[in-house]
């Protein structure tokens, strides 16, 4: 079946299946007409199963509870379940399963025909569901945790690209499994893995290290939380061959100018870790500016 069919196909679905997004924007114009001032939106990637969609219902009901208005948007074609109430879903618009089923693709290759799918509807699906949203409302995106996506295929640049020329400022949140601190050739790939997304969106950025209730011993966390460059680098000559010295030394050096060497630590066990997460990403794109946003610094040895 051809990618223009599966677009009509989904297209009827969705008119048949989801009256309510019709019937929102018909009931509610004159929402269309405060569109467009400025809207705010987290991009969650990162790594296959690192707690993004677990990040985006902690933070769900972290703002509910205080009173703060926010919208989880499913950005993964293959998500069947969730544990947020989902302000928009791409599976509305295309879903794995169908894709495998009519083009006999397998579950990557058919996760970035949905996601370039999407790309193809930017300016249609995506456009006519932020029609539902004002200026007030902050968005957060799902995302799929395939590392082709932030690392070399232009899908996110591009829908990102869209939502800033509809006023939106996007703040990428990046999560990393705190797993990846066991191990110093872990946490460098990881920290590559960050880059690349920083270099293919070009956005404000915020590093968490996720699932820090699980996260070694104290004094580990913290050499990798704030690591010394040269720390780094002697641990890493230290596990690899002497040959690979030099390269080391280029990749440390690389880390250390994009700034790289900085996680804030996510521990959902702890409702200031949140709050403290949540200040750092408003921070960087300037949201509640003019308000009194209380910051709350997250102290390790709270529950210690
Ligand atoms: N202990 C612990 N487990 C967590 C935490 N966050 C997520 N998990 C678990 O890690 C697994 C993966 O979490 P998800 O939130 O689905 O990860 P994801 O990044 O959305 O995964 P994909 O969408 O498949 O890339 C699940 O079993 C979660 O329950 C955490 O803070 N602590
Ligand atoms: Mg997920």
């Amino acid at each position: 079946m051809s990618r223009q069919n599966i677009k009509e196909k989904r297209n009827e679905n969705k008119r048949s299946v989801h009256p309510a997004s019709i019937h929102l924007v018909i009931e509610s114009p004159s929402k269309k007409t405060q569109i467009s001032e400025m809207g705010y939106a987290q991009l969650v990637i990162g790594p296959a199963g690192s707690g993004k969609s677990t990040y985006c219902s902690s933070l769900h009901e972290h703002c509910t509870a205080i009173g703060r208005n926010i919208n989880i948007v499913n950005l993964d074609p293959a998500a069947e379940n969730f544990d947020y109430p989902v302000a928009m879903d791409i599976r509305e618009l295309v879903s794995l399963e169908d894709v495998m089923e009519e083009l006999g693709l397998g579950p990557n290759g058919g996760l970035l025909y949905c996601m370039e799918h999407l790309e193809d509807n930017l300016d249609e699906w995506l456009t006519e569901e932020l029609d539902n949203y004002t200026d007030d409302d902050y968005l957060v995106f799902d995302c799929p945790g395939q590392i082709e996506l932030f690392s070399h295929v232009p899908v996110l640049r591009n829908f990102v690209e869209h939502l800033q020329r509809k006023n939106f400022k996007v703040c990428v949140v990046y999560l990393l499994d705190s797993q990846f601190i066991t191990d110093v050739t872990k946490f460098i790939s990881g920290c590559m893995a960050s880059l690349s997304a920083m270099i293919q969106l070009e956005l404000p950025h915020v590093n968490i290290l996720s699932k820090m209730d699980l996260a070694p011993r104290k004094k580990d966390i913290e050499d990798f939380l704030y690591p010394e460059p040269q720390v780094l680098l002697s641990e890493l000559n230290q596990r690899m061959a002497p040959q690979f010295a030099k390269l080391n030394k280029s990749l440390i050096e690389l880390v250390d100018d994009y700034s790289m060497v900085s996680f804030v630590p996510l521990d959902l066990r702890k409702s200031s870790s949140m709050s403290y997460v949540l200040a750092q990403i408003d921070t960087c794109i300037q949201f509640g500016e003019d308000a009194d946003v209380k910051v709350k610094e997250f102290d390790q040895d709270e529950d210690d």
